[in-house]
């Protein structure tokens, strides 16, 4: 959708701002450029629309080379996002919104609505905000208004110059969650600037590392994360990049661990015999439409009650709180063992701690953490999958490095060039 072709851009007093930049997005694809201060991110992205000419190489959007396209119309095409916003500050939020699909020649009531409908899809409401002028609002609504505004036209092709970064860290993480939503659905293709590495693994599909005018790595997250190309990348990225990958690496089917299952229903006495033949101390107990409940020890079946057990792999039994209600008559085990007539039901013990398939370690992590659990069961849709322990997930954490660095194709991949806090 965007393609550079060397491209390389100097100014007269001889700055080269950016040097050489080969590289292509995807339709619906959301790059975020991202590097220190005067690497050259502005500068790649205003050539997109036209506000800079390169010096040499090409610009091919949607397959045409945009130096023989008008700038107007080219920009027609583009939505332009900045930190500054740029919101007219003498008109209401609605008429700034509207603005756009007026210019573009739709009747201005038609224009007001289509920008009713772009606050509302921005988390604005028009009834509320849109006769508020610009000066009305916080920054972090202005910023939403400013999306709203660069959407109206429904450009295919989206430059968000650091969108986010004059808001503070909690109303940030708000916008680029919503905006995450947004994308999900309108499937733009997003050039996207920060100097900020937690949003740019946050928002990217892709990563471009700059280092001074020229691209050190081009790669998904969890690659740059997982494998920086340069000790340059590694330094960028962080020396607690191992953390930051836990929120892009996700939990998959081989990072499970399959207990013993058991149902509500089933007697007591067999499942106490089925964990005695597995050598299993506990089990996984599911409901009957198969979604996970809790769990039970071996013991618990074989006649000690409900109480008292330590979750497996827990010091203390989790999600008692929050899980579901224990059944009725569940007692305190005193003369409800493996009897005629008990099932597993008399002997399990709640626990909500699950996610589902796909969920980012760092969810998995927080949930074990959260419950004090040694394992959390994942599930897909409503489906149990197995358990995963804090060793699967150490697991997942190696898989996925080692896939990123079998992926990368470059020799002397380094994964120990950043020093630590304090180091050299
Ligand atoms: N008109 C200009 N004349 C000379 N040098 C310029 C001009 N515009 C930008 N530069 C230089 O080009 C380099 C790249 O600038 P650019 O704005 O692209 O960086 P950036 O990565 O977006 O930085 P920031 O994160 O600070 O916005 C910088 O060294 C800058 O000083």
């Amino acid at each position: 959708m965007i393609r550079f072709e060397h491209v390389s851009k100097s100014y007269p007093d001889g700055t080269t701002a950016v040097d050489d930049l080969t590289f292509e997005v995807a339709e619906g694809e959301l790059v975020t450029l991202v590097g220190p201060s005067g690497c050259g991110k502005t500068t790649t992205m205003k050539m997109v629309n036209r506000l800079i000419e390169p010096t040499s190489g090409r610009i091919f959007l949607d397959g045409e080379d945009i130096s023989t396209v008008d700038p107007v119309q080219l920009r027609r095409r583009i939505g332009y996002v900045i930190q500054q916003v740029g919101l007219f500050p003498h008109k209401t939020v609605l008429d700034n919104t509207a603005t756009v699909p007026h210019l573009l020649g739709r009747p201005r009531k038609e224009a007001r609505a289509r920008a009713a409908e772009l606050l509302d899809l921005v988390g604005l409401d028009p009834s509320a905000y849109g006769d508020r002028y610009p000066e009305q609002l916080s920054g972090g609504q202005r910023q939403r208004v400013g999306v709203a505004r660069a959407l109206a036209a429904d450009p295919p092709v989206l430059l968000m110059d650091e969108p986010f970064g004059a808001v503070d860290p909690v109303v940030r993480e708000h916008l680029q969650n919503e905006f995450l939503r947004l994308q999900s659905t309108l499937r733009k293709t997003v050039l996207f600037v920060t100097h900020d590495i937690e949003e740019a693994v946050r928002l990217g599909d892709r990563i471009a590392v700059y280092g001074a005018g020229r691209i050190e790595q081009f790669d998904t997250p969890a690659t740059v994360l997982g494998a920086p190309a340069t000790p340059y990348a590694a330094q960028f990225v962080g020396a607690d990049r191992g953390l930051k990958r836990l929120a892009v690496t996700p939990v998959e089917p081989g990072d499970l661990e399959a207990p013993p299952v058991v149902r509500l229903d089933d007697p007591a006495a067999s499942a106490a015999g089925r964990l005695a033949d597995e050598g299993a101390p506990w089990a996984v107990v599911l409901d009957a439409d198969g979604a996970p409940y809790g769990w039970v020890a071996a013991a618990a079946l074989r006649g000690g009650g409900p109480g008292g057990e330590k979750a497996p792999g827990g010091e203390t039994a989790p999600g008692t709180g929050t899980g579901p209600a224990a059944p009725a008559g569940s007692g305190s085990g005193s003369g409800s063992g493996s009897g005629a007539g008990s099932t597993v039901r008399a002997h399990a013990r709640p626990m909500d701690a699950w996610v589902p398939l796909g969920s980012p370690l760092k969810q998995a992590l927080s949930a074990l953490l959260q419950h004090d659990a040694g394992w959390i069961a994942v599930r897909d849709g409503d489906r149990h999958l197995g358990v995963l322990t804090p060793a699967g997930l150490h697991g997942a954490l190696r898989r996925s490095t080692t896939a990123d660095t079998a992926d990368v194709p470059r020799g002397g991949v380094t994964l120990d060039a950043v020093p630590g806090p304090g180091g050299a």
